[in-house]
């Protein structure tokens, strides 16, 4: 693991320590079903995106986010079309806050997934979102309990994983959805060729047992060049941060999105 991510990983035990263990578990009742939203964008022809609320990473800035602005982004993605929300709660290294995931989720009507380092249950009933992400790296052999433990909230995770070897553990888990990370937990380098060697693997699998895992292609899209290749290699929607956050969001979703039917057209 690089040591970048150690760090994450370790600034989140001492998050979690610090949490109250007699924090109330509430289930969520009115969950956003994301499998309905990606059908509803493939029925249009459309790339389901995944847009994320993402005001900083380890590497850069990329806006000061408090929860009215998070809802401001938040809107703005729901009217260019995203199928779902990513909302970073992570706040040392990502500059997130549960409260910007609340606000996001308020003043919205698409599902919303909680990104950040999940390292202990005490997290796990911090928040009420639609999804929550589950890091296989990170978590290790205690996944399945933490995905039982969303189960239990009615909150659908999606597991993401790096490697061939977290992806074959990863499909012996009770999961749905399964989220592949073009950016590397060891270097931290991005390269899409991870979706497109791991995608195979998943749908190999899901032949063999018949089974149906909806994939998330997460991480380094930067553009229509890398969405199509990311749907080509078989993912069934894409998440992207950092290209949104930059700017231009309203033009850049509808390119994004359309980007199937401008590859037609061609
Ligand atoms: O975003 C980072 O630089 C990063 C660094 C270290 C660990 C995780 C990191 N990102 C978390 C994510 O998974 C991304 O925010 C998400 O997939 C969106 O990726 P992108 O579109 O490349 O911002």
């Amino acid at each position: 693991m690089h040591p970048k991510i150690e760090q994450i990983v370790q600034k989140s035990k001492e998050r979690a320590d610090a949490l109250s263990e007699n924090k109330t578990h509430t289930i969520c009742n009115d969950r956003r079903d994301i499998f309905e939203s990606i059908g509803l964008a493939c029925k249009k022809g459309h790339i389901p995106i995944i847009a994320e609320v993402k005001p900083a990473s380890p590497t850069g800035k990329f806006a000061d986010v408090n929860p009215e602005i998070a809802s401001q982004i938040a809107c703005d993605m729901e009217n260019a079309g995203a199928v779902a929300l990513s909302v970073l709660t992570e706040p040392c290294y990502f500059e997130g806050s549960i409260e910007n995931l609340e606000s996001a989720r308020k003043n919205t009507s698409i599902p919303v997934l909680r990104k950040d380092f999940i390292v202990d249950k005490s997290q796990m009933h911090e928040a009420s979102s639609d999804l929550i992400l589950l890091i296989a790296g990170v978590l290790g052999k205690k996944l399945p309990e933490f995905i039982e433990i969303a189960r239990r909230r009615n909150i659908e995770p999606l597991v993401e994983v790096h490697d061939e070897k977290e992806l074959e553990y990863v499909l012996e888990c009770d999961t749905n959805l399964i989220g592949i990370n073009n950016r590397s937990f060891e270097t931290l380098e991005i390269d899409l060729e991870t979706a497109e060697k791991l995608i195979p693997l998943v749908k190999e699998h899901d032949r063999k047992y018949n089974q149906k895992h909806l994939i998330i292609g997460e991480s380094g899209v930067k553009g229509t060049d890398d969405a199509t290749r990311m749907i080509r290699a078989g993912a069934d929607a894409l998440l992207v941060g950092t290209y949104l956050m930059e700017g231009n969001l309203k033009e850049k979703m509808k390119h994004l999105i359309e980007a199937n039917k401008n590859q037609e057209i061609v």
